[in-house]
C-alpha cells in the first residue's frame, strides 16, 4: 500500500537518501532502523512531502504521490507522529487533538471518543496545555492527533525516546494493537531493537541513507544490527 522505488531526498543539493525501495503492505507493521544520522527521518519528511526535493516514485494505494503537497498526503491517509512529537505547547489538549480532525476527509473538528479509549489520561487533561503534560503524555496526545486524522498509515518516528519505561510499555501495546485489531498500517523509525523485533513484521536497515538490509523481521541477525547500528 505504500510503495517507494528508488527515492532520493535532498536538503537542498546534497542528498541525505540515496536510491532507497520499500515496500508496506496492508496491514503490516514496518520498522525502519539506522544509526544517528542515517536517513530515517529524511525517509519520513520524504513520504511526507517535507523535503526540497525528492526523485523516484512514492505510490499509496496504487496511486503516485510525490507530486502532492503535505495536506493533500495527508488527506490521503498518511498520519504522522513527528519526532520531538511536534505539540502545540499553548493550545490545549483538546485543541492539539482538533488539529488531527482537520487533516481528516470529514474535516469534522469532532473528536472520536476511542482515542481516549486508547489514552484515558487525555480525557483528564482536555482543559490543559499541551506544553504541561510529561513527555509521555505528550507523546500520547502526539499518536491520539495522528489517529484523528483517520490515517491508514501512521508514520512514527522515535516515539519511545527520552520516555519512561512504564510509558514506554503503555505505548508499545497501543501500537501493536492499532495494528493488530484496527489494522492500521505501521512505519515505525525506532532505535529500540527488541521494541522494533517484538512489534514489527518486517525491517528496513539505512546506513549513511542507504539501505543496507530489509526484511522479515527474523532475518534481522545481531551481526546485521552490530554492523549497522554500533556506534
Ligand atoms: N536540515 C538539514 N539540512 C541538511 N542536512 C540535514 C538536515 N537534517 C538532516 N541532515 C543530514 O541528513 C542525514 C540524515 O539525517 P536524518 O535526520 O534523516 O537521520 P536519522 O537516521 O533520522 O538520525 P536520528 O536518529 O539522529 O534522528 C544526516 O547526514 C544529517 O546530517
Amino acid at each position: 500500500m505504500l510503495e517507494l522505488e528508488n527515492v532520493t531526498a535532498y536538503y537542498g543539493n546534497s542528498p541525505a537518501l540515496q536510491n532507497v525501495d520499500m515496500h508496506v503492505e496492508s496491514g503490516e507493521f514496518m520498522s525502519v532502523l539506522g544509526r544517528n544520522g542515517g536517513g530515517k527521518t529524511t525517509l519520513m519528511r520524504a513520504i511526507l512531502g517535507l523535503m526540497d526535493k525528492v526523485t523516484g516514485s512514492i505510490e499509496l494505494d496504487g496511486k503516485e504521490i510525490n507530486n502532492k503537497r503535505t495536506d493533500q498526503r495527508a488527506l490521503a491517509g498518511i498520519g504522522y507522529v513527528p519526532q520531538g512529537r511536534g505539540i502545540l505547547p499553548k493550545f490545549t489538549v483538546r485543541e492539539n487533538l482538533m488539529m488531527g480532525t482537520f487533516a481528516s476527509q470529514s474535516n469534522s473538528g469532532t473528536i472520536n471518543e476511542w482515542v481516549f479509549e486508547l489514552f484515558p489520561i487525555l480525557r483528564d487533561f482536555l482543559g490543559r496545555r499541551g506544553g504541561n503534560l510529561s513527555g509521555g503524555q505528550q507523546q500520547q496526545l502526539a499518536i491520539a492527533r495522528a489517529l484523528l486524522s483517520d490515517p491508514k498509515v501512521i508514520l512514527l518516528d522515535e516515539p519511545t525516546e527520552g520516555i519512561q519505561p512504564n510509558i514506554v510499555e503503555q505505548i508499545e501495546e497501543v501500537l501493536v494493537k492499532l495494528n493488530r485489531e484496527h489494522r492500521i498500517t505501521v512505519v515505525l523509525v525506532e532505535q529500540n531493537v527488541e521494541f522494533a523485533r517484538r512489534a514489527s513484521q518486517k525491517f528496513v536497515l539505512l546506513d549513511r541513507g542507504s539501505v543496507a538490509s530489509h526484511g522479515s523481521i527474523d532475518e534481522l541477525s545481531d551481526d546485521l544490527v552490530h554492523r549497522h547500528m554500533a556506534v
